[in-house]
């Protein structure tokens, strides 16, 4: 039997947003009390909260809607590597020793715990040099547990720019405190949202038989 993690955040009141963002909000509409039969709640929430897929259109006007996108990138093979020692920008020389010669899917696990409960500011993003070695490698899909590729005061998004150039997917705010490294399967799917730059995921990891 296969084993599962799950690798996403869970969506909720107060989960951490970028600075400025919509809050994470949830009502109820209808409520299962006298007359009702059913409980049902409406909410709100940015298209970049918790783990989430990035359209090219979030940094390209062009670009394709998060409905439109292909779904080959997040279902698949993948590598999860470790560059925790990388501080500020992932660059080529933290993951170039991981990585095998031909790759589909990379994963970066940047931070040892995930933060949960507040926003850093100062999350580790990665390198467009980095995008640049992955995207020669194969990969369709670069994945990472930070809230953006690029840094949170970067205004040219280089490494975002660097995965539009090459037509890859991104995945963003990742959760891998439970994973070690090494090889699985992803199953990440965006929602059909037509017309939006992002789409919340739930994102697995699965054992490889
Ligand atoms: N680049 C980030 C998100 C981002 O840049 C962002 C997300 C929400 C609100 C504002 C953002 N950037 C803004 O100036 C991302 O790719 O998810
Ligand atoms: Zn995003
Ligand atoms: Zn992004």
């Amino acid at each position: 039997m296969s084993k599962i993690w799950d690798i996403s955040q869970t969506l909720r009141p107060g989960i951490p947003v970028w600075p400025g963002d919509t809050e994470y909000q949830a009502e109820p509409n209808w409520v299962l009390e006298n007359g009702c039969p059913v409980n049902v709640a409406r909410f709100q929430l940015s298209t970049h909260t918790g783990s989430h897929a990035d359209a090219p259109r979030h940094y390209d006007a062009e670009g394709q809607a998060i409905a439109e996108v292909e779904l080959t990138p997040y279902i698949g093979p993948c590598v999860l590597i470790d560059v925790t020692q990388a501080r500020g920008l992932v660059c080529p020389e933290h993951v170039e020793p991981f990585l095998p010669a031909r790759v589909e899917r990379v994963l970066l696990k940047t931070c040892q715990q995930f933060p949960h409960d507040q926003w850093q500011a100062d999350f580790t993003a990665v390198a467009a040099d980095t995008v640049n070695l992955l995207a020669e490698r194969g990969a369709i899909l670069i994945g990472i547990d930070s809230p953006s590729l690029d840094p949170q005061d970067s205004k040219i998004l280089a490494a975002h720019q660097m995965v539009r150039r090459h037509g890859m997917a991104i995945l963003e705010g990742l959760v891998f405190d439970q994973v070690a490294a090494g090889h699985y399967e992803l199953i990440a799917p965006p929602l059909k949202l037509a017309l939006l730059d992002a789409s919340p995921v739930r994102a697995l990891l699965r054992s490889i038989e």
